[in-house]
């Protein structure tokens, strides 16, 4: 069948030995959006269809079995008041109830997706996304639709491999055998782009629970609105849009781990909440008072001195004794030297092969540059870093300009003072996210920007 983004171009599986066995619909008047996200996920999954013209669903949802649906909110007819996004939605979930109708959505639309959750959609990612994110979010869709319906479940893809062998790392390493194994809880304490939420997934991966589910839970971009129904589920009519029964993320975790990223941000009401779920091993819906028996590992991580919350009681202590049973570290990239330069060979390799570029040394004084460097964005920053300067490179060497554009090692006067506006968006970002030691938290307040906008524009800067 000849290729074309204006329509369906395959039904047919694609059978492979890494393809996770899910069949996902993408639906999306933007060719350019079904473009990128087809190239990402077919990469990942079994079957990836697209469909630019959203008349078509009823035919497509009413003939072929779709785990997860990927709905953009506003097509045409209506550019940005979501309202089509809600009417497929709903004609999906007539078609098929069980169908995981993840939607795109556009940032600032925030407040329509969560509403859109409540009315029977899956989750939503926003656009632009994070192809990490976006996988992560497609997979636990699947991971819900096929808890339902008895499907195995499948282990989120891990795209990298675990790069350290300064001491630090390696103690990481070698706690981690120890402790993958058992049921223990573990908290992962570290800087934002430490490595927290792949280490949690490595740890899965290790233990007995590697063929059940991972769901991993971003606890700092839940609403309070949202919680109690993201974790624990609700009951059909438990309020208003409540169509459906929703499985929350403890039950879809049933039998595998769960990873609740951000723990240090949640809530006084909601930490007691939490710390009742854990200690009786079951959760209740929202609208039910029947009480669902769970079986999880717990992995939790926080960028925050919880230890220093729970002394000024920000932080329930009897919570955090649940949750810290082993306790690991991930130091600062400027606090283990030795991992620098390996990482940024090892990210030279993975970005030549994706992009296909010349380029496969680095400079002496490249590493030289590296290695002085502090890192405050931590490998998320050394990762993005060598992803722009491969991409841009015109040798076979990468040189020290390559990577920091504009910017030398050290200095922060060394910061572009050009008065073009991107650039000094970047540069305000970049200072920010040192002066905050890259914590994006605070460096989104120090901006005055939500987490979401502030990862958008890490993203779009590289930085
Ligand atoms: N040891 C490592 N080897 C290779 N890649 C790594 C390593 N640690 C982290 N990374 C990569 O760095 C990026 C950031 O890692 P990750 O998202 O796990 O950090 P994090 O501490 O959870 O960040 P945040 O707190 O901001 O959510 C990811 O792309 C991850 O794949």
């Amino acid at each position: 069948m000849k290729e074309s983004f204006f329509n369906i171009v395959a039904y047919s599986p694609l059978y492979m030995s890494t393809m996770q066995p899910a069949k996902i619909l993408i639906v999306d008047d933007d060719v350019d959006v079904l473009r990128a996200a087809r190239l990402l996920l077919k990469r990942h999954f079994e079957q990836v269809d697209f469909e630019k013209n959203p008349q078509k669903i009823p035919y497509l949802v009413s003939n072929f079995d779709y785990d997860v649906i990927l709905l953009d909110m506003n097509f045409t007819r209506d550019l940005s008041s979501g309202k089509e996004g809600f009417e497929w939605l709903d004609r999906i979930l007539d078609i098929k109830p069980d169908t995981a109708v993840v939607l795109f959505t556009a940032y600032g639309d925030v407040e329509m997706a969560v509403r859109a959750i409540k009315a029977g959609a899956a989750d939503f990612v926003l656009k632009p996304w994070e192809n990490e994110k976006l996988l992560a979010t497609i997979q636990s869709a699947y991971n819900k639709r096929a808890a339902k319906q008895d499907k195995p479940i499948v282990a989120t893809p891990s795209n990298h491999e675990m790069i350290g062998k300064s001491p630090a790392m390696q103690a990481v390493f070698d706690t981690v055998s120890r402790v993958a194994a058992t049921d223990a809880n573990i908290l992962i304490l570290g800087e934002n782009g430490t490595g927290k939420d792949m280490l949690a997934r490595w740890i899965h991966t290790q233990s007995d629970r590697s063929s059940k589910a991972f769901v991993s839970v971003d606890l700092g971009a839940i609403s309070e609105t949202l919680f109690e129904s993201e974790l624990f589920g609700h009951v059909k009519g438990a309020f208003t849009d409540a169509r459906e029964d929703r499985l929350g993320r403890f039950e879809e975790a049933n039998g595998g781990s769960i990873f609740l990223d951000e723990i240090g941000n949640i809530s006084i009401p909601f930490q007691a909440k939490l710390l009742t779920v854990l200690q009786n091993r079951f959760v209740t819906k929202v609208g039910s008072n029947k009480n669902i028996s769970i079986n999880v590992r717990l992995i939790c991580a926080t960028n925050r001195n919880i230890q220093h919350m729970a002394a000024q009681h920000l932080f329930r202590q009897d919570l955090l004794y649940r949750i810290n049973t082993i306790e690991i570290n991930l130091p600062p990239l400027r606090e283990r030297q030795e991992d620098i330069v390996p990482l940024a060979e090892y990210f030279l390799q993975l970005y030549r092969d994706k992009y296909k570029r010349p380029v496969n040394s680095m400079h002496e004084s490249l590493i030289t540059q590296l290695e002085r460097y502090e890192w405050p964005g931590n490998i998320r920053e050394l990762q993005h870093a060598i992803e722009r300067a491969v991409i841009l490179s015109q040798g076979k060497t990468l040189q020290a300009k390559d990577v920091f554009v504009k910017n030398n090692a050290n200095s922060d006067q060394a910061m572009d003072t050009g008065y073009n506006l991107e650039e000094m968006e970047r540069n305000v970002i970049s200072q920010a996210m040192k002066k905050c030691n890259g914590n994006i938290t605070e460096a989104a307040k120090e901006l005055g920007l939500s987490r979401a906008a502030l990862y958008r524009r890490l993203d779009k800067y590289n930085i």
